[in-house]
């Protein structure tokens, strides 16, 4: 269970609620005590068609929360397609990296990762946010992200990273269509078949709101989108899903232990 922390003012469903420091370490302990096994802390919006910020931006952003959430005893991912920004936040004591780029946008990702020994998730992208939706083209979207995640994965083993280290994502939203997250969703199975944990991050996506679009057409607004997140959260998980990532920890914490205590039904496929 991955809690989403998100320091910038930009970012689709939570942009500005926790730029101010003493917020972000307040959310960060109570998705903790929530139940967060990590609290993932981004320092860059990646959603579509935002402005990149330069890395001193992000580092002053992130590190003053990770030391603060990291002093706290609160496990930490720092979200960052920058290695320079990742060595910072590893130095201030985040575990795991979170990668949205699978190591694509930083050749020298892979050596810091390496180096540091820790958990690395390579999520499938195709290009930073102002690009990647002219790249969501796909002939079987499963087949050719389970393929382009399998280079990722190549490529941090050739670094040396551990292979007990890698995570995968298949990215939702990142250079996807709603038809094409719905398919990596139902057809989870298949990128398990690569043999590493999978992580789920469907929270909050425009696709859901898409789905609960109103009578006009207009998606449903981001923050009225819990319901469906924990849907599809608690559905991933069944199929296979090592974790997922999420807003709302306390529903999804609660969804899931209802999951558990009906047996924890699997999905096939
Ligand atoms: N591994 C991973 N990290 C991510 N970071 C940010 C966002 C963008 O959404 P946010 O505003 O919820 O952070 N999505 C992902 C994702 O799908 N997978």
């Amino acid at each position: 269970m991955i809690g989403v922390l998100n320091v910038t003012p930009d970012s689709f469903s939570d942009g500005g609620r926790y730029v101010r420091r003493s917020d972000a370490v307040q959310h960060g302990i109570e998705m903790r005590e929530q139940g967060a096994d990590l609290v993932d802390i981004g320092g860059e919006s990646t959603r579509p068609g935002a402005e990149r910020v330069d890395a001193d931006t992000e580092v002053s952003r992130v590190l003053p929360v990770i030391r603060e959430l990291a002093a706290a005893g609160v496990p930490l991912s720092i979200d960052t397609t920058r290695a320079s920004v990742a060595a910072a936040a590893i130095e201030a004591g985040a575990a795991v990296v979170n990668d949205v780029s699978g190591g694509l946008a930083d050749p020298a990702m892979a050596k810091v990762v390496a180096d540091a020994g820790c958990p690395w998730i390579l999520m499938h992208w195709r290009g930073h946010s102002r690009q990647m939706q002219d790249l969501a083209t796909y002939h079987d979207v499963v087949a050719e992200v389970r393929a382009e995640l399998a280079q990722r994965v190549d490529q941090a083993l050739a670094a040396g990273v551990r292979p007990d280290r890698l995570v995968i994502d298949p990215g939702l939203g990142f250079a996807k269509k709603a038809e094409h997250n719905w398919q990596l969703t139902q057809r989870l199975g298949e990128l398990l078949t690569l043999g590493y944990p999978v992580l789920f991050a469907a929270s909050r996506k425009s696709y859901l709101g898409a789905l609960l679009a109103g009578p006009d057409g207009s998606p449903r607004p981001a923050d009225q989108r819990e319901a469906a997140t924990i849907a599809t959260s608690v559905l991933a998980v069944a199929a296979g899903a090592w974790g997922v990532r999420v807003h709302d920890v306390r529903g999804t914490v609660d969804a899931l232990k209802v999951w558990a205590a009906s047996g924890a039904p699997r999905l096939a496929g």
